[in-house]
């Protein structure tokens, strides 16, 4: 097993299991992180219009494929997002096309995301009807939101109009950040999550739970919260700039945690969040 591993969406289509996340990681460094990433086993790489490295991101897959040629673009899985500012129909079709302009040398995105729920009813259903679009098109392969809670995934789901269900919903999830509700509504809705700031930024690396199931399993902190991920059934897109540590985060398919590295691991009290947490805005009627 390996970066190659997937899950397959509503949509039919495959998404390998861990994603290389490229926030903050610098605009001139993201083209040769994600071009080392590729070549280190990766197949998916998650941007977003607001990482400013869209373009690098795309050119670093462009540059490993032209090398490969044996290797061809449908193993890869490319994810970008949609961001609070471009809500509505006709701002998120222009973000999307700058998006698909950036990507350009990959032909196709296979993910948008909107990136958080953070406008209003109308706003947000337009987004998604210019989503829908371009699914339609095949511009887009799959369409699926971020940081939405139960309440933005049930008026989504409500839509009369809806055509397309969403693929994946990326939330902020860990051993800290637990979120047994929303997880269960996806699960029962079909809809993939994807755990995201999966080693928790590094605030916890010195948890001494965490380190201790470290040492059980000849492994590194960083390593047992990728798989702790992975054996909750999430894709996983764990960050990193540097080159040496791409391997070893993606050498965790050996890892099995038992029931009682799992009660060790997690942290129901907690609920830390290490950024912002747009699950909880507010819908129109609770402003
Ligand atoms: N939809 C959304 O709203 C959000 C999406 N995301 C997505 O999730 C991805 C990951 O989340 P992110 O918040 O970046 O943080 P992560 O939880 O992935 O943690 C990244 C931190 O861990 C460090 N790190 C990575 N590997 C190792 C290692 N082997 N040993 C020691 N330290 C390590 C990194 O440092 P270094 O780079 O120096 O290795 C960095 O400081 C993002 O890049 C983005 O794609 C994240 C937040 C919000
Ligand atoms: O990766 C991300 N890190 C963030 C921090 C604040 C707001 C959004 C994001 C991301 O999407």
């Amino acid at each position: 097993m390996s970066g190659t591993s997937s899950y397959t969406l509503n949509s039919g289509v495959t998404i390998p299991k861990v994603g290389l996340g490229v926030y903050d990681i610098p605009i001139e460094a993201t083209e040769d992180v994600v071009y080392e990433a590729l070549k280190a086993g990766y197949r998916h790489v998650d941007s977003a219009a607001t990482y400013d490295n869209e373009e690098q991101a795309a050119n670093g897959i462009a540059r490993w494929l032209a090398e490969n040629p044996t290797h061809k673009r449908s193993e890869i899985f490319y994810t970008t997002k949609v961001f609070d500012d471009h809500h509505g129909y006709q701002l998120t079709r222009q973000s999307v096309e700058e998006s698909l302009a950036k990507a350009a040398r990959i032909g196709y995105i296979d993910l948008v995301l909107v990136h958080s729920p953070r406008s209003d009813y109308n706003m947000r259903h337009g987004t998604w009807n210019a989503l829908q679009e371009f699914a339609a098109s095949g511009k887009v392969k799959n369409i699926g939101v971020s940081n939405y809670g139960i309440k933005h995934l049930r008026e989504l789901l409500a839509y009369p109009d809806l055509k397309i269900k969403p693929a994946v919903n990326q939330i902020e999830l860990h051993p800290w950040l637990l979120r047994p509700r929303l997880v269960n509504f996806c699960k029962k809705n079909n809809i993939v999550v994807e755990a995201y700031s999966p080693l928790a930024r590094g605030y916890k690396f010195d948890d001494p739970d965490l380190l201790a199931v470290a040492r059980r399993h000849k492994k590194t902190p960083t390593q047992i919260l990728i798989a702790w991920s992975l054996q909750k059934g999430y894709v996983v897109l764990p960050k990193t700039a540097k080159i040496s540590r791409l391997k070893p985060n993606l050498d965790v398919f050996d890892i099995k945690l038992s029931t009682d590295d799992l009660k060790q691991l997690e942290k129901p009290g907690e609920h830390f969040n290490t950024g912002w947490d747009p699950t909880v805005y507010p819908l129109d009627n609770e402003k």
